[in-house]
């Protein structure tokens, strides 16, 4: 199973925070990790094993779509920031475009991303 991960920078220590909470069960179940390339290095600082992409505005968001377009992920948590503008909007907005149109689960706050993760960790 994949889980890609992204968030603005006003986001990125919620990200960080976020997945420390599940930090042993990401260990230990069979979960790989992909990243856009600067939250990708902010997860992988905090001691995470993740396959970082370009960065976001630099084609991060549009890798992460390719891979939801060919079924290869099983959530996308994309922690936005609704208060600060992004010149790579439109790549924000394919991406959850996408997500819809192959209904890949995505979780764009971290109240979401925790309902979705506590049903994904009661399986192991
Ligand atoms: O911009 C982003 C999402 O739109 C995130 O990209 P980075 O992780 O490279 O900052």
């Amino acid at each position: 199973m994949k889980i890609a991960l992204i968030a603005h920078d006003g986001k990125k220590a919620d990200m960080v925070h976020f997945l420390s909470g599940y930090k042993n069960e990401l260990h230990h179940a069979n979960i790989d990790l992909v990243a856009t390339g600067t939250t990708g290095s902010h997860i992988e600082k905090a001691g995470f094993k993740v396959q970082k992409l370009l960065s976001g505005p630099l084609g991060g968001d549009a890798q992460i779509a390719a891979m939801a377009a060919q079924k290869e992920l099983s959530m996308v948590i994309f922690f936005r920031d609704p208060l600060d503008k992004h010149p790579h909007e439109p790549d924000v907005q394919m991406l959850m475009r996408i997500c819809d149109v192959h209904n890949i689960p995505l979780a764009t706050n971290p109240a979401a991303a925790q309902l979705m993760f506590e049903q994904l960790t009661s399986q192991f």
